[in-house]
């Protein structure tokens, strides 16, 4: 099976400006996401990462006048009327951890129903028997013991919640991870945790349980979306830096640390308090 690709063609995103009028926040941008890559996507507050995101997950509101194809293996995703059933399977390819995962978990629910009741809803192949298995190894594998499954969100740290979160949504097998400011809020020694996890994650697909596509050996592709570039230089190898709606550098990363070319990947830059020496 060849590689997944993720594929964003001229988007364009506008909100209702003050005057009534709309006011574009993406424009006309573009994308390219392999299966294999670990991304992320840097720019100032305000650029539109998380519009794109949203965008991505299709759970935006088009204004008149926005356009623009997001293709999933080539094939374009309806991004307006869009039915749940007709959309399961892109659900099921592109999955989400968002900024404050603790406040993303049911209240209601435990640790293992969290996972399961995501297959389930997913209509992830299996019954429920073969969806606990999924959870069982997910968990595990993220180090949450098994003394914690029956708890509630609110009985574990952010830490336990943020792998809860990881949990829910590796185990459908997503060909694509979005994950919204992964380690933002999060105390130096989780931080590093939670970087050598996604960093762990992106090579070979050890987290994910076996995928439809069991041809494919990669992790999912990571696309990281963060302020800060020294934290996302541990996972990911490209940069994408955001301006004013658009792309406007797009290098490895390790080239965006030594030789920025926009003023917006500049500012990135000099906002890294200790270059790293390599
Ligand atoms: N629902 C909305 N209605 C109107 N304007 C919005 C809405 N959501 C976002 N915006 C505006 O669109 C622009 C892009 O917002 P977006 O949240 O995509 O930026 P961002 O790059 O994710 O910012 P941050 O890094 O601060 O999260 C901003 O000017 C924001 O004020």
């Amino acid at each position: 099976m060849s590689e997944a690709s993720l594929t964003v063609r001229r988007l364009t995103r506008s909100y209702p400006g003050e005057d009534g009028r709309p006011r574009r926040v993406l424009d006309r941008l573009d994308l390219d996401l392999a299966g294999s890559e670990t991304v992320a996507l840097l720019g100032r507050s305000g650029c539109g990462k998380t519009t794109l995101l949203r965008a991505l997950l299709l759970i935006d509101h088009p204004q008149r006048g926005d356009g623009g194809q997001i293709l999933l293996d080539g094939e374009p995703v309806p991004t307006r009327r869009r039915s749940a059933g007709a959309l399961r399977p892109y659900r099921r390819a592109v999955q989400y951890v968002p900024q404050d995962p603790a406040a993303s978990l049911d209240p209601r629910r435990d640790v293992l129903t969290q996972v399961t009741r995501a297959l389930r809803t997913l209509d992830v192949p299996g019954g429920a028997d073969e969806h606990e298995a999924t959870a069982h190894t997910l968990l595990a594998a993220l180090d949450l013991p098994r003394d914690l499954w029956r708890r509630r969100p609110h009985e574990i740290s952010g830490g336990q919640a943020q792998r809860v979160a990881l949990a829910r949504a590796l185990a459908p097998a997503p060909r694509f991870l979005l994950l919204d400011e992964p380690v933002s809020g999060l105390d130096p020694a989780l931080r590093h945790q939670v970087l050598d996890l996604l960093a762990g994650l992106s090579d070979d697909g050890g987290l994910c349980p076996p995928s439809p596509s069991a041809a494919d050996m990669h992790g999912p592709g990571l696309l990281v979306v963060s302020h800060d570039l020294a934290a996302v230089a541990r996972v990911c190898r490209r940069t994408l830096v955001m301006d004013d709606g658009q792309v406007v550098e797009d290098a490895p990363t390790a080239q965006l640390l030594t030789e920025p070319h926009h003023p917006a990947s500049r500012a990135l830059r000099d906002a890294v308090p200790h270059m790293p020496a390599d």
